[in-house]
Parts: structure tokens; sequence; C-alpha cells
């Protein structure tokens, strides 16, 4: 509550937040974004609220650079096809190398009518205005009268997507809970630091991307929504997403909150903790879809050994893994209401990605937790999950009340959980 009367009180400012990339890295104070005075296209430039003057040639507007098509062409080898890096819904990237020597990827969007020129505009307003170090950096845009490119800050080592189910080093324990982390302050960057709430709507691992040193970044903000965190303050609209990552109440009615990207992330992680694919219909019958394979699995400590990716080959921390799956089972529950916020599931990963490291001798450190305070949606969520909650004022708390729930319901006398 007192974040949320902070937030208002700084009136449509960006706030400031901490990195743990770069300790010296802020946020910037930016204005909140206004998807009414979104740019619109006058005879071949870019005209409109945020962008009220026309973009002088390489001018920059809050770091974001205006190419022509001429200079992005050069950079791409005349968009050659062996510089073509993915290609997604709405167009093709290419691995591109500015004037000043930048390696950025160029994004070269289809010409898809509506909703194409939306995504390219809600993508060009929102990250020129949106600035962290867990989301992919815009560097600049162009947008003459027959093309719409945008041009991002290259991630050199590609999708989660990529190393989790097609890689062939399977990524190790702390690289997969350190990309948990990240992706965390992502979504909580979004929900708690625009004004109003941004939802990503479009939250998977494809658009989970790693730089140099598989540190996470998300990306393509396509379809991104301003938004509410609470249920009746959701939106409703058009159901667009990606199967598999859509949360039921979203899917069902088109009623939309943050709570909708938390759904989607609890779908990565459990990505992470089992290296399969959010729908697999190769897989034997039951095993088809991944959330309703893993929920009844996340609650018993034997069950959730067994859902471990077996490409860790016994590698990681059980005192850790019991924590994720906890998190990942009040992420992923249908009632949207009592999953967590991202700030909660940021606070609780904190200690578990920063302790978690190899030490010289090769042996696991373990978490020194410092107490956080439960925002009140978590705590509804653990009552939610029936257990005594009273004393669970912190993170460790929040961690230990997770492990609280999966040893209940394997040992009912403790008296946690009716179940
Ligand atoms: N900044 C980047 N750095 C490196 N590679 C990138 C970058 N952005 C995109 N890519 C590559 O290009 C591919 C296509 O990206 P794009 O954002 O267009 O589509 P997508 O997210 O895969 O799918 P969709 O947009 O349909 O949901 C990605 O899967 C990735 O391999």
């Amino acid at each position: 509550m007192l974040r949320r009367l902070r937030s208002s009180k700084n009136n449509g400012l960006y706030k400031e937040s901490t990195s743990i990339h770069n300790s010296s890295s802020r946020f910037i104070a930016q204005p909140a974004i206004n998807f009414n005075s979104s740019p619109e296209l006058k005879g071949g430039c870019l005209y409109g609220g945020h962008f009220g003057r026309t973009q002088p040639h390489h001018g920059y507007r809050g770091g974001v650079q205006v190419f022509t098509y001429k200079e992005l062409q050069v950079a791409t080898s005349g968009f050659s096809e062996e510089n073509v890096i993915g290609r997604g819904g709405f167009g093709v990237v290419y691995r591109g190398v500015l004037s000043d020597g930048t390696v950025a990827a160029i994004k070269m969007l289809h010409r898809l009518g509506k909703q194409g020129e939306r995504a390219f505009r809600v993508e060009v307003d929102l990250l020129s205005r949106l600035h962290s170090p867990y989301l992919v950096g815009l560097l600049g845009y162009c947008a003459d009268q027959h093309h719409r490119l945008l041009i991002f800050e290259f991630m050199p080592n590609g999708t989660l997507q990529h190393h989790l189910h097609n890689g062939h080093q399977p990524l190790d324990w702390g690289t997969r809970l350190r990309i948990a982390l990240d992706c965390a302050r992502a979504l909580e960057s979004l929900h708690e630091h625009g004004i109003p709430p941004v939802i990503h709507r479009n939250f998977k691992c494809t658009n989970v991307l790693l730089d140099q040193n598989f540190r996470a970044k998300v990306s393509d903000f396509g379809l991104a929504k301003m938004g509410s965190d609470k249920i009746n303050g959701q939106i409703s609209t058009r159901v667009l997403g990606t199967t598999g990552y859509l949360a039921p109440e979203y899917a069902s009615t088109g009623k939309l909150t943050t709570k909708s990207d938390v759904y989607s992330y609890g779908v990565v992680l459990l990505e992470l903790l089992t290296g399969r694919v959010p729908v697999d219909t190769k897989r034997p019958p039951g095993e088809h879809v991944l959330v309703s394979w893993a929920l009844p699995r996340l609650t018993s400590r034997e069950k959730v050994v067994e859902m471990v990716d077996p490409a860790l080959k016994g590698h990681y921390s059980k005192k850790d893994l019991i924590q994720i799956a906890a998190i990942a089972a009040m992420c992923v529950q249908p009632e949207a209401d009592y999953r967590p916020l991202m700030t909660d599931v940021v606070q609780s990963l904190i200690p578990l990605a920063k302790n978690y490291s190899v030490s010289a001798s090769g042996s696991l450190r373990f978490p020194n937790q410092r107490p956080i305070r439960l925002s009140a949606s978590s705590e509804k969520s653990i009552l939610h999950n029936k257990v005594a909650t009273l004393e669970t004022t912190n993170v460790f708390r929040f961690s230990e009340t997770l492990q609280g729930v999966l040893l209940a319901r394997e040992q009912p006398s403790r008296g946690f959980l009716n179940a």
C-alpha cells in the first residue's frame, strides 16, 4: 500500500529502483507512458504526443535514435539472409552493425495493418521511456512511408527458449535461478514502476533474451497494455498471447490484469525447473499441458524431485528447488487474485539467486536471508493455501511458509493444512 501511495505521489514519474546487474544502474525518471499519445504517422515521419515534432535525422530522444532505411540496409548488408537471427509473428530480426560499430538486432516488421502498426508504436512508446536493466533496450527505430523497423541492443546468447529446449549445453542451476530473478525484476518493473502498471501480455521463453553473461532481459512489448493488479481494476481485451502461457481467466474471458503476467511467469519458472515446454502433445496422456501435470506434483517433496530437468543431472540444491516449486505453484494457481505480486516473487528469489554460487572448492553456499515484509496480496495468497500465516511477515518466512505448504501436505499432523 505504501509503495502504491508513494508511486501515485510521484505523479506520473517512473520510480527509481536498483539494479542487480550493476549497483550503479538506476531506472531513469521518465514520464509515464500514455498510449493515447502514441506517435502518429504523417507524411512518412513520426509525429504525435511524445514525438510532437519531426525527429531530426539521427536525432536522439530519450536515447532512442531515428534511422533511415538506407542506414539499416547498410548495417545488415542489404538485409541479407545470412544476417537473419530470428523470425517472429511480427517480423524478421537481423543482426546488424551500426555506423558507430554497435552490433544491434534489427527487427523489420511485416506490414500487418492495424495490429502491426500498434505493435510498432507500443514498442517505441514504451521502451523509449521505460528504462530498466531487465528490459531489452531500444536503440532506435525507422518509420518511413514503407517501412517499420526497430533497433534493439543485441543479446548474443539468444533466447531462453533455445537454451532450455534446443541447446546443446544445459543451463546450470545457478544460471536458471539468476534468469528467474532477472525476469521477475523485469515484470516487477513493468507492474510496479509504470503508472498505471504495464502488462506485458506475451511473457514466454522466446521473449527472454540472454546477454554474454547469461543475464536475462525481457523483450517483445508489441502486445503490452496498461492495466491493473486488481481484479476489479481489470481491463477487458481481445485475447492475444501464446498458448500454454495464457492465464485461464484471461484465456476464457479476456479479462486482463498484471496477474496474467504472473501466471505466464509461473509457466516459465516451471520450464526452468523441469526443462519441459508448456504444451507437448508428444508426451503421454496427462502430461501434455505442463501446468496441469506440474500443479499437483509441486506440493510433494518426492514428486518435485522427480520433476527436475534431467539435464541438470542432479546438480541443484534441493532446498532451493522446493522454494522455487512453491513459488511456481503460487504463480500458476487458477485464482488470479491469490497469485503473488511480482515484487514478492523478486524478494523471495533474491536470497536464492544472490547466494547460490559455487565457491572455489566447488561446494554450494546457502542463503543468508534478510527479513523483508510480505505484501498484503502474498499474505492473502498464503492464507488461501491454508497455511498458518500470522507469523509470515518476512521473506525468509515466506520461503519457509512455501516450504511449509509442501511439508504440511506430507505431514498433516503438523496442522498447517487441512489437506
Ligand atoms: N535483441 C535481440 N538480440 C538477439 N536476438 C534477438 C533479439 N531480438 C530478437 N532476437 C531473435 O529473433 C527471434 C525473433 O524475435 P521476435 O521478437 O521477432 O519474435 P518472437 O518473440 O520469437 O515471436 P513473436 O513475436 O511471434 O511472439 C528471437 O526468437 C531471437 O532469436
